[in-house]
């Protein structure tokens, strides 16, 4: 079936909005091809005439009713900017999940209050769970990742992306402790608790407040652990990169030396 064939009447649409960014419609009459214009009703109840021309064209069709909040972006029949934001914004709401899943990429939102599902119950709770058989979560991922490098003996990366105060060092921060809690049984090893101490000390060295994040990262950090044969830590080594000399905007100059300032800017 051709996609304006799903433009009829009582089809549900989503259209920009200056302040929602996107609101949802429904058509009150059919779309034939050429129609410059189609009556659409908002969710508010207000009658407009949304132009269909070229470059917008056509508004994004919404998702049925069945599929809104999933807990797999991958599974909606549509999948495009309204329908991933608004299945986001029902899982964040309505069901308080952060994490959803789009495919094998894992997306995350930034809840910026703590929450009760980092326990170790939690971490036992994904422990050797396939992800497809567990809800969201960062856990899932680390445990993927754990249980294929075991399985294949082979290494694995882990790529946290998003910008900045989106959350990618928490989200490091609870990778690794699921690797220290998973791999080092019920008492955790010097190396592992040393691997958990090293974010304090490179935070006071490499952080800095931006209008975004109180603690933002200065550099990008590639980490690397490494794992014996029983699947425990048993070193890790850390590699920045990317240091972001736009925000280094000013030296201090204090008494007699001179202390390089990484600020704020942004
Ligand atoms: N899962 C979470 N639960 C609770 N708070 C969170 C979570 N993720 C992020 N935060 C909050 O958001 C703040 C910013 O997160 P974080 O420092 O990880 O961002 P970032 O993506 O590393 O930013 P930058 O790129 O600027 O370094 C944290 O200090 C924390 O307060």
């Amino acid at each position: 079936m051709a996609t304006t064939e799903l433009y009829t009447k009582g089809a549900c649409v989503w259209v920009p909005d200056p302040e929602a960014v996107w609101v949802s419609a429904q058509l009150l009459q059919n779309y034939r091809p050429g129609d410059q214009h189609i009556l659409i009703q908002l969710t508010d109840g207000r009658e407009m005439e949304y132009p269909v021309l070229p470059p917008a064209g056509l508004p994004p069709l919404g998702n049925p009713d069945i599929l809104e909040g999933g807990n797999d972006l991958t599974a909606l029949t549509f999948l495009h900017e309204p329908a991933v934001l608004h299945n986001l914004r029902v899982r964040f709401l309505d069901y308080s999940s952060i994490y959803t899943y789009c495919g094998i990429v894992l997306v995350a939102l930034n809840p910026y209050e703590q929450l009760p599902i980092y326990g170790e119950e939690v971490i036992d709770a994904y422990s050797g769970q396939d992800m497809a058989d567990m809800e969201p979560h960062i856990f899932s991922v680390a445990e993927e990742a754990y249980r294929t490098m075991i399985r294949e003996e082979k290494n694995q990366s882990i790529i946290i992306s998003g910008e900045s105060g989106s959350g990618k060092t928490v989200s490091a921060k609870f990778t690794m402790r699921y690797f220290a809690v998973v791999g080092g049984a019920a008492q955790q090893t010097s190396v592992e608790e040393k691997v958990l101490a090293s974010n304090p000390i490179m935070e006071a060295i490499g952080n800095a407040k931006t209008t975004r994040n109180d603690n933002s990262s200065r550099f990008g950090k590639y980490i690397e652990i490494g794992f014996g044969c029983k699947g425990d830590i048993i070193g890790a080594n850390m590699r920045t990169y990317l240091l972001e000399k736009s925000r280094v905007v000013f030296q201090v100059l204090a008494r007699s030396y001179i202390t390089p300032c990484i600020t704020a800017s942004h």
